[in-house]
């Protein structure tokens, strides 16, 4: 399942990922907001965050007006990985070599076609393990305190 959600900067972009997702039979999770009244982002921030790092959702997806702020918040919660992507490279690579498992985007950076060929990449591309392991043991360590700096 892939939890989804944005703040009103980030609707548009959001609804025509959710479309990609209908279109290819992705479960999917919409957790709002649902129009264009505007909104505070960190409360859709928490919530995709928190069904992903409870392996409610495999993956999350996250849209505000630049991608930024929604971004910062996911990040507060533990063992989030969320990465702001505006190009096809990030957002292979945030998959590949971050184990990104949220992805952020800006519906006033992005164009709908954008947002959703980011998302299909996002969600395409595997983690590739490896030396990319070690680094991100050194950023769980840092979030749980535990990193020693030599
Ligand atoms: O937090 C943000 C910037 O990083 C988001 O883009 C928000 O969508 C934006 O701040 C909302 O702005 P608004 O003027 O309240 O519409």
């Amino acid at each position: 399942m892939i939890a989804i959600g944005c703040d009103h900067g980030g609707l548009d972009i959001k609804n025509a990922v959710i479309e990609y997702l209908k279109k290819n039979g992705i479960e999917y999770k919409d957790y709002g907001c649902y129009t264009s009244e505007s909104v505070d982002y960190p409360k859709y921030a928490y919530k995709v965050a928190t069904a992903v790092a409870n392996k409610e959702a495999e993956l999350g997806i996250l849209c505000c007006g630049t991608g930024i702020g929604i971004s910062i918040a996911a990040n507060k919660v533990k063992g989030i990985r969320a990465a702001v992507v505006s190009n096809e490279f990030c957002a292979e690579m945030t998959r590949r070599h971050n184990d990104a498992n949220i992805l952020c985007m800006g519906g006033r950076v992005i164009n709908e076609e954008q947002a959703v060929k980011f998302a299909d990449i996002f969600l395409n591309t595997p983690f590739e393990g490896d030396r990319h392991n070690r680094r991100l043991d050194m950023v769980s360590a840092i979030e749980n305190g535990t990193y020693e700096d030599k």
